[in-house]
């Protein structure tokens, strides 16, 4: 299968090991297969952005990362560990070096803010109550929500404030990726516009390498260093003005459309 156009490995060592490595990817259920040699690497400190049509397996391919699914072929690196060959310990170590956010922010219903915030800490730490209190007030904080919602619990706050309460959990345990899902759906354009200010400001502070599946324009422009496009069960991964050069119809249609137009137009302004 040849390889996506902007897809080089990386060769030599003055380049130091992708944070995410993906090679030969597929999967399939049954007979639809929705990734055929997928290829991505993610350097540490980069902000990807994982755009492509509804349905073509953006959703799935995070899964895949995460661990939550299995891909049919392929292999893929997180943190420099084959994801397909650890022992549940091995993965559980792993997973408390990333975190992630879910659409919805998926808090538990039945716990407050700083409770929810203290379940990673609980889960993978075996640090002092008093201390873990500490840590989920500072992760509050953080993520700029103001004390007093620490003790409310999900169904008290906005859309956006749940958005942060998850971020802050996703930050619990210092990670060194963060995975969105989706970080601006369902919120105003400023409040979208805040939540990417806050996520780049996070991201430079912490030195977090940042995987986010996206529709929001905005955000590529606003805070991702390359974006990967998934057509044709492939990525073709790229810079913005790269992307722009591009002549996929997909790719053309989604940069030059009326909507790519407004958040370049907006970027420049
Ligand atoms: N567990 C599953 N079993 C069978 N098919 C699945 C499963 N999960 C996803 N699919 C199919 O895989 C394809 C890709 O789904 P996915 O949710 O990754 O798309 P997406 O790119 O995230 O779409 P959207 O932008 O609409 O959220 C879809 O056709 C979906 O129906």
């Amino acid at each position: 299968m040849p390889p996506s156009p902007f897809f080089s490995p990386i060769s030599g060592s003055d380049m130091a090991a992708p944070v995410i490595s993906v090679r030969g990817l597929k999967t399939r259920f049954g007979a639809q297969v929705v990734h055929d040699g997928v290829d991505l690497d993610v350097q540490k400190g980069e902000v990807i952005g994982l755009v492509g049509g509804s349905g073509t397996g953006k959703s799935v391919l995070l899964r895949e990362i995460v661990g939550l699914m299995d891909p049919s072929a392929g292999t893929i690196q997180v943190l420099g560990q084959d994801t397909a060959r650890l022992s549940e310990r091995e993965r559980l170590s792993l997973q408390a070096r990333w975190g992630m956010l879910f659409q919805d922010g998926a808090l538990f219903s039945s716990l407050t803010v700083l409770e929810n915030i203290k379940v990673p800490l609980k889960e993978h730490t075996a640090l002092p109550p008093d201390l873990v209190d500490e840590i989920a007030q500072v992760k509050v904080a953080m993520v700029g929500l103001a004390p007093d919602a620490g003790s409310k619990y999900p169904s008290q706050l906005s859309g956006g404030m749940r958005k942060r309460a998850g971020l802050a959990r996703a930050l619990a345990l210092d990670p060194e990726i963060l995975f969105l899902d989706e970080p601006t759906a369902g919120l105003d354009p400023i409040g979208a516009a805040a939540f990417d200010e806050l996520i780049g400001s996070l991201q430079k502070s912490l030195g977090l390498t940042v995987f986010m599946v996206t529709h929001d324009l905005d955000s590529l422009y606003a805070i991702c260093d390359r974006i990967a496009v998934l057509v044709d069960k492939k990525l073709v991964i790229g810079t913005i003005d790269e992307l722009l050069r591009q002549d996929h119809p997909w790719i053309r249609d989604y940069f030059h459309g009326p909507r790519g137009r407004a958040a370049n137009a907006a970027k420049g302004s």
